[in-house]
């Protein structure tokens, strides 16, 4: 089997872009490591300190984002870094020619039940010029390579380069990532969604009757039966789509009128989409795509749709029609 710095040397790619990746590859079994070892390490629970969006920080959220930022300040390829759990962005070397944006550690709240966590990340290309918050403010369309490293029952990282995805696998024997999957495709129909249904009363009226059909199942419009899954760690759900197929959301809501949206652009769904775009499917907030979106800051939430090509389209008519003389369906 290919190892990851195999398949990358026939990529062409940058040779410092390859270097970058396989700094963040390393950095993910030293996560993977410290995950398997959860209340052994004694790295599960709660910090006192919040990050800037104001959720409590994990413990091994902070053990995460120090191995990735002294990893890549290490690498010598990185002119800066966003992550979500640091305030503000990160200068990191003047030679470096690439900015990485990352959620250390995606699905937080799964830690302490020992069930799917990750890491997401997104490479951009540096630019000239003094290293602001405004140098990272590039569309998801800038991106040169994304992916994520799921520590589930095994350690797999989906990665793109711009020219498909591939998953590796970690060998724990030997401690290498082998491509264990190339040119990922994700069907393009299914009959699996993924929305946490516990803020359905919140959502806007096109996401509350798309849902609301495919509930109603065979006798309702779709005229088919739909399952449901929610791991709670988008890393867990984009993993399952890119697998199987299926649609993933996180939708505008009013549960709180001050954050419409709860996902990342910058390090959660720009990478995904990228990820999912690649593999043949589609990635919306429902009124634009989300690799067009021009970011206007660091820690920017967006409304998230993406998976399987049909049914994003499927979804997008039901945010095409006017409900303005709709009564609410709750
Ligand atoms: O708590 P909810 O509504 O199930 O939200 C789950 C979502 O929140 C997230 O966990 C947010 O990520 P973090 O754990 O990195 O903050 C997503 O991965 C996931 O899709
Ligand atoms: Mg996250
Ligand atoms: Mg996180």
């Amino acid at each position: 089997m290919q190892t990851l710095a195999q398949h990358l040397q026939q990529q062409a790619i940058p040779e410092s872009l390859t270097q970058l990746l396989l700094t963040l590859a390393d950095t993910s079994k030293s996560i993977s490591q410290a995950v398997r070892h959860g209340a052994l390490a004694g790295i599960l629970g709660a910090t006192e300190q919040e990050n800037v969006q104001g959720e409590t920080q994990k413990k091994l959220d902070v053990i995460t984002n120090d191995m990735l930022k002294d990893a890549l300040q290490a690498s010598g390829h990185v002119r800066g870094l966003a992550s979500e759990e640091e305030d503000y962005v990160v200068p990191v070397s003047d030679a470096g020619e690439y900015l990485v944006c990352f959620d250390p550690l995606d699905g937080s709240s799964n830690i302490d039940i020992n069930s799917l966590v990750g890491t997401i990340f997104s490479v951009l290309p540096a630019l000239q010029g003094e290293l602001t918050e405004q140098s990272f403010l590039q569309s998801g369309r800038q991106q040169v390579a994304a992916g994520y490293v799921l520590y589930g029952p095994s350690t797999i990282l989906a990665l793109t380069v711009g020219k498909g995805v591939s998953f590796f696998t970690l060998n724990p024997d030997s401690g290498a990532f082998l491509l264990t999957q190339d040119d990922v495709q994700i069907t393009k129909d299914t009959a699996e969604f993924a929305i946490n249904m516990s803020n359905q009363r919140f959502w806007e009226a096109p996401m509350q009757t798309y849902i609301a059909d495919l509930l109603l199942g065979k006798i309702g419009p779709r005229e088919k039966s739909f399952n449901m899954r929610w791991i709670a760690a988008m890393v867990g759900d984009v993993h399952r789509v890119l697998c199987r197929g299926g649609i993933f959301t996180y939708p505008t809501d009013n549960k709180n009128p001050e954050k419409p949206y709860k996902l990342r652009l910058m390090y959660e769904a720009n990478p995904m989409a990228f990820l999912v775009e690649q593999a043949g499917g589609k990635a919306t907030t429902g009124y634009q795509s989300i690799l067009d979106i021009q970011p206007e800051a660091i820690h920017q939430r967006v409304a998230v749709i993406l998976g399987s090509a049909n049914e994003v389209d499927t979804c997008l008519e039901y945010h095409a029609e006017d409900y303005s003389g709709d009564e609410p369906t709750l």
